[in-house]
């Protein structure tokens, strides 16, 4: 904002500023007085602070949040174009860690919506020729038809044009207005439509350009209303101190503090040329910004159905969120300016917000501005969702940023998901049905009495709930992964198939053997059911359970144990076929099936049925 100047009607400011109850107090004084603010609120079983707040009014938050409840939320995805792999990445990391939360009991609340207003969206509903509104709810249903193909198992869907929306932004400007955090100036400076923000001439390319949409910011001036952001700096700062888990994954938490550091000026929350918005309160010439009206969502998606909606109600029924995940790319509007509204508004903190990478191509970032995105609706209808959500959430480390290749992808999903967990069930049933009328002859707990696997096992797990809780996805994947190898190698060590073939006690062991190995199979399908459900509900169909006992399964399922000795297995049948190269086969998927094989030679044909 080197080029942004604001003029004084500022006398305003100048007194906010100096009125600030932080301008003259020093860090020795701030810091006991954080300690013993009024409104620091605690949380009430860990006694970690939970937030800071500069207002007077403060709303109490939700009680139970700690311990009980799991609000977790995906950005609200901007309607300027339809949903993209980068977008469904996100929406596809929150929902695995919201069944992995379900497992643990948590009462979750799993938001996700879209952003549609501003500026970009009226641009791109006037190039279709629709209006704003008929384009909004064209391209938010798009979103509920991805999250519906991916099994998203969000609970909260918010529109930022829903009307109750609308209701929590209005009251919640005027809490911030109330806090004298709100004023009236001109503005002037370089602005990138696509981003919907100011930007410092430092950070642009030559040209103007910004350097994530590659696209000529424009100058721009504007009187507008402002929020006074740069009196919560010192606040942010402790806070920053004081919870540096706050910003996640930790590397990114250096870039946040410096930002903070570097300054943090005043932004304009209104745009004076936008009709397409929400009015500001008390001067319906002026609409307010995107970016302070899309955050909110958060908090008016929290609210109940058919209750008439207003801060309190919604704050009570779930805020502060634990987990805002999302890209890098708004990392600023999340650890910056979200914490700074919310300490004004009288509001706690979310606990944390996790900033994951991109996935890129050829380098750049994939987005719906550039237009160089992959389709997951492609990748779904070609590999079925338990393939793609598999892939991304395995192959890219959370936190950095991924490329996607075609052949790592076939590569990865058919040797793990194909080879390591699906014929390792199908080989063991087929050895069951044939020797043992498909029926278990002991207990999984006697059969894994003396037997190393057990063990490694019960370690394997406890590394993935480990990695789960650290939202490190891509390793409680290859924790589960690594159970299914050694279940591989129990196998190939004991050699069930030939102890058979001796009958007597061997024939004995050999039917232990497969016991251990079922079970083992069946942890994997409780471990993976965040990442992969619908192939872990067909494992535990295989394995004799009914859809029902599946939907209620808890983490504790993976203790070792649970299949019992005369319990009867499905007729052996593959639970995810390989992918060829050239196929389009899901093993799930009956119709995916017959159009893989569909125009294929007879013998490709043969062979993509008989692995279905
Ligand atoms: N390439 C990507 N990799 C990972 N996540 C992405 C990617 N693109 C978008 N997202 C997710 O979507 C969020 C941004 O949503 P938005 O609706 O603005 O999509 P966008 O495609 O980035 O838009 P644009 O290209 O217009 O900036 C990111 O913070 C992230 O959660
Ligand atoms: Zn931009």
């Amino acid at each position: 904002m080197a080029a942004a100047r604001i003029n004084s009607s500022i006398q305003n400011t100048i007194s906010l500023l100096v009125s600030s109850p932080l301008a003259s107090i020093t860090t020795k004084t701030r810091r006991s007085r954080l300690k013993n603010h009024q409104n620091l609120f605690f949380s009430p079983k860990s006694k970690r602070p939970m937030m800071f707040c500069t207002c007077t009014n403060t709303l109490p938050s939700n009680p139970q949040t700690d311990d009980d409840t799991f609000v977790l939320t995906t950005p609200l995805y901007y309607v300027n174009a339809p949903p993209h792999m980068g977008s469904a990445y996100t929406t596809i990391a929150a929902d695995a860690i919201a069944r992995f939360q379900r497992l643990l009991g948590k009462k979750v609340i799993f938001v996700t919506g879209t952003d549609e207003h501003g500026e970009k969206i009226a641009t791109a509903a006037s190039s279709c020729g629709s209006s704003p509104s008929e384009h909004c709810d064209l391209i938010s249903q798009d979103y509920k038809n991805l999250w519906q193909d991916l099994e998203i198992s969000y609970d909260r869907f918010i529109r930022t044009t829903d009307v109750k929306h609308e209701a929590i932004v209005k009251e919640f400007y005027s809490r911030v207005l109330a806090n004298g955090d709100i004023y009236r100036a001109d503005y002037e400076g370089l602005y990138c439509v696509n981003c919907e923000e100011y930007k410092d001439e430092k950070e642009l390319l030559d040209g103007n350009c910004c350097p994530m949409h590659l696209k000529p910011c424009i100058q721009r001036k504007e009187d507008n209303y402002f929020f006074a952001l740069s009196k919560y700096q010192k606040l942010l700062e402790e806070t920053l101190t004081l919870n540096p888990k706050f910003v996640q994954p930790s590397y990114r938490l250096n870039e946040v503090q410096s930002w903070i550091r570097s300054g943090l000026k005043d932004f304009s929350i209104s745009r004076a040329s936008v009709d397409w918005g929400i009015p500001v309160p008390n001067d319906n010439k002026q609409t307010i910004y995107v970016w302070f009206d899309a955050l909110l969502g958060y908090i008016s998606a929290l609210t109940e159905k058919g209750e008439e909606p207003n801060l309190q109600r919604a704050v009570s029924s779930g805020w502060p969120a634990s987990l805002h995940l999302i890209g890098k790319d708004i990392l600023r509007f999340h650890a910056v300016y979200w914490p700074a509204m919310l300490m004004s508004a009288g509001l706690g903190l979310p606990k944390m917000v996790f900033g994951h990478g991109f996935l890129t191509k050829d380098g750049m970032k994939m987005g719906k501005s550039l237009g160089n995105t992959l389709e997951p609706k492609e990748l779904v209808h070609k590999f079925g969702s338990d393939a793609v959500r598999y892939f991304f959430l395995r192959e890219v480390e959370f936190g950095n940023d991924g490329d996607y290749s075609e052949d790592r992808f076939i590569n990865i999903v058919n040797a793990h998901l194909a080879n390591t967990i699906g014929n390792l069930l199908n080989r063991t049933l087929g050895l069951l049905n044939k020797n043992c009328q498909s029926t278990l002859s002991v207990d999984s707990a006697v059969a894994a009495e003396g037997k190393a696997l057990k063990q490694t096992v019960e370690k394997l797990v406890e590394k993935a709930r480990t990695h789960y809780e650290n939202l490190s996805l891509s390793l409680a994947c290859e924790a589960v992964i690594e159970i299914g190898n050694a279940g591989n190698l129990h196998m190939d060590e004991q050699a069930p198939w030939s102890l058979f073939k001796q009958g007597g006690a061997a024939s004995e062991a050999a039917a232990k053997d497969l016991v251990i190995i079922l079970e083992t199979v069946r942890i994997i399908a409780v471990a993976l059911s965040p990442v992969s459900p619908s192939l872990c509900r067909r494992i535990y169909a295989q394995l004799g359970y009914s859809d029902d006992h599946f939907n209620a399964v808890t983490w504790s399922e993976t203790k070792w144990g649970g299949l019992k000795g005369g319990q009867v297995m499905a007729q052996p049948k593959p639970v995810f076929a390989r992918i060829e190269l050239g196929t389009e086969a899901d093993g799930g998927d009956a119709k995916a099936v017959k159009k893989a094989a569909k125009g294929k030679g007879k013998k490709a044909q043969a062979q993509i049925i008989a692995e279905a």
